[in-house]
C-alpha cells in the first residue's frame, strides 16, 4: 500500500520506480503467483492484514531529528480502519520511543471509534544495502526484533522462517534497544568510514598510500575489511540523516554525540576534498573548463541521488565557472529529474560520450564499467591529461605510466608525483 498512486500503478504494470539488481524478477514471480498485491486503497490493506508493516520514510526535520509524521499517519490510518486484532511493525528508521507514539496513535483513533481491540506495536528496523537489497533481505545476517509480546515473536519467527534456516539469526530484544540497535549500527559505519577518510587525508600529507594502510588494518579481524574504504564522503538516504537524528536525541538528553559531530564534519568536509585538489591542481581558476564526470549516484548498482556527492562536486564546478559532461549508468533520470536543462551540465548516453571535448575526468561513483578504463586513450582525448579518482579505482603507476597525471584519496606518493608534475606542466 502506497499513498503515491502513480507507484502502484507502475508496480501492477511490472514496473519497478527504483533501480535495484534483481527486484524485478521478484515482484514478477510473486504478483504472477499471487502472493503480491499493490493497492493506494488504505481500507483494502488495512482489512487485507494480519501483519502491517509501516516502511515509509522518516526525513530530517529542520533540525535534524527524524520527521515522525509519516509514519503517525500511518499508525492513525490503521487505527480508524481496523476491526480486528492486529500487528503493527515499524520497519522505518525512528527514534526510540516511536513504537510508544504508534501505538498511542492507533489507540487514540480506536477511542475515538468505541473500539476495544489487542494491537501488537512491535519493531523490526531493516539493515539492508541499496544496490545488495534483495540479496541483504533473502540472506540477512541478522533479524532483529524489539518486542514484550510472545504473540509477536511467534507471528516473526514464523513470518521470517523462510529466511531463516541455516542458523538461526532472530534477535529478539526490548523495543527501544532494537529502535537504537538500528541507530548505533549506521553510526558505527559512517563512523569508520569517517575514520578512514581522515586517515586517507593524513596518508595524503605524509606521503602514504592509503589503499595499502587499508590492507594493513583490514586483515585484523578486530577491524575488518568491511566499510573501510576512503572516498569522497558517504551520502545516501541513510547514514546522513541517521547520523543526524542519533545526534540530536543525544542532544536531547543532554548527552552530546561528541563522536558524531566529528563524524559528520570529517564527511562535510570530505565530500569537498577532490574539488579542493581540481582548484590546487587548476591554482584557483576552472572558470570555462569542462569536466567528465563518471558516476552520479550515491553509489553503485542504484539511481538514488539522495545525498550523493557527486551534486556538492558538480555545483561547486558550476559555482566555479565550469561546466560538466556525466555520465551514470542509472541515475540520468534521475539527475535531470534534480537538474533539469542546467546549463553547466550535459548528461551524455555513454562513459566515453562524456570524454569528448573534456579537459578533466572526475570519478564519483565506482560503477564496475569504469573499472577497465584504457589509460592511452584517456591521454590522448583528456586535453589536460588528468583524473581526478574520488574512489580509488586504478593503480597509479598504470594511470601515470599513460602520462596522465593522477589524482586519488589518500595515495600520499602518488599526490606527491601529480602536485610535481602538475608545478612541472605550468612552469
Ligand atoms: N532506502 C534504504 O535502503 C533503507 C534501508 C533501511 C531502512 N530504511 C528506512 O526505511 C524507511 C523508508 O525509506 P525509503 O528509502 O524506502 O523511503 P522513500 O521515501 O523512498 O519511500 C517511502 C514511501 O512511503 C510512501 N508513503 C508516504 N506516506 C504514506 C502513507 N501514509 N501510507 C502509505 N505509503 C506512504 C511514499 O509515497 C513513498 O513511496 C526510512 O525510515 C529509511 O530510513 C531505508
Ligand atoms: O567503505 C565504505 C563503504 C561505504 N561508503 C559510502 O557510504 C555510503 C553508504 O553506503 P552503503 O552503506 O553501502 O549503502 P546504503 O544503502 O546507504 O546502506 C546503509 O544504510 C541503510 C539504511 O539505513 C542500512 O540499512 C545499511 O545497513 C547501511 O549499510 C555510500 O555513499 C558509500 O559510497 C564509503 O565511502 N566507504
Amino acid at each position: 500500500m502506497d499513498v503515491d498512486s502513480q507507484k502502484v500503478e507502475k508496480l501492477r504494470n511490472g514496473i519497478i520506480p527504483i533501480y535495484e539488481p534483481g527486484l524485478e524478477n521478484i515482484v514478477a514471480e510473486n504478483s504472477k503467483l499471487d502472493n503480491l498485491h499493490f493497492t493506494d486503497d488504505a481500507d483494502e490493506a488495512v482489512a487485507f492484514a494480519d501483519i502491517i508493516f509501516i516502511a515509509v520514510g522518516t526525513p530530517p526535520d529542520e533540525d535534524g531529528s527524524a520527521d515522525l509524521k509519516y509514519v503517525l499517519a500511518v499508525a492513525r490510518d490503521v487505527g480508524r480502519r481496523m476491526e480486528v486484532r492486529k500487528t503493527v511493525i515499524t520497519k522505518s528508521t525512528v527514534p526510540v520511543g516511536t513504537s510508544d507514539k504508534v501505538k498511542a496513535a492507533i489507540v487514540e483513533e480506536l477511542t475515538t471509534r468505541n473500539k476495544d481491540l489487542i494491537i501488537d506495536v512491535a519493531s523490526n528496523p531493516e539493515f539492508l544495502k541499496e544496490g545488495a537489497a534483495v540479496n541483504d533481505f533473502m540472506k540477512p545476517d541478522r533479524i532483529v526484533v524489539g518486542t514484550d509480546s510472545d504473540h509477536v515473536r511467534k507471528q516473526m519467527t514464523e513470518l521470517y522462517a523462510p529466511f531463516n534456516r541455516n542458523s538461526d539469526r532472530m534477535i529478539f530484544m526490548d523495543i527501544r534497544a532494537a529502535e537504537l540497535t538500528k541507530y548505533a549500527a549506521n553510526a558505527m559505519l559512517a563512523t569508520k568510514i569517517s575514520f578512514m577518510n581522515e586517515i586517507a587525508i593524513l596518508a595524503e600529507e605524509l606521503g602514504a598510500d592509503v589503499e595499502q594502510v587499508r590492507h594493513g588494518i583490514g586483515s585484523d579481524p578486530r577491524i575488518g575489511y568491511q566499510f573501510i574504504y576512503p572516498g569522497i564522503g558517504y551520502g545516501g538516504s541513510c547514514f546522513p540523516k541517521d547520523v543526524q537524528a542519533l545526534q540530536r536525541t543525544g542532544g536531547e538528553h543532554g548527552l552530546p554525540m561528541r563522536i558524531l559531530d566529528a563524524v559528520e564534519q570529517v564527511n562535510a568536509k570530505q565530500k569537498l576534498h577532490l574539488v579542493n585538489r581540481v582548484n590546487q591542481h587548476y591554482q584557483g581558476d576552472i572558470k570555462g573548463k569542462t569536466f567528465a564526470l563518471w558516476g552520479l549516484s550515491f553509489k553503485p548498482k542504484t539511481d538514488d541521488m539522495r545525498e550523493a556527492p557527486s551534486r556538492q562536486i558538480m555545483e561547486a564546478l558550476w559555482e566555479a565557472g565550469a561546466k560538466v559532461q556525466a555520465y551514470d549508468p542509472e541515475a540520468m533520470e534521475e539527475v535531470e529529474r534534480i537538474y533539469g536543462q542546467h546549463p553547466g551540465l550535459l548528461l551524455t548516453g555513454t562513459r566515453d560520450a562524456a570524454l569528448t571535448g573534456a579537459d578533466a575526468l572526475i570519478i564519483c561513483t565506482e560503477w564496475q564499467h569504469f573499472r577497465a578504463a584504457n589509460f592511452d586513450a584517456l591521454a590522448e582525448t583528456l586535453s589536460d591529461k588528468v583524473i581526478f579518482d574520488g574512489r580509488n579505482m586504478y593503480e597509479p603507476s598504470r594511470v601515470e605510466a599513460a602520462g596522465l597525471t593522477y589524482y586519488a584519496i589518500g595515495r600520499g606518493e602518488s599526490l606527491r608525483r601529480s602536485l610535481l608534475d602538475s608545478t612541472s606542466t605550468k612552469g
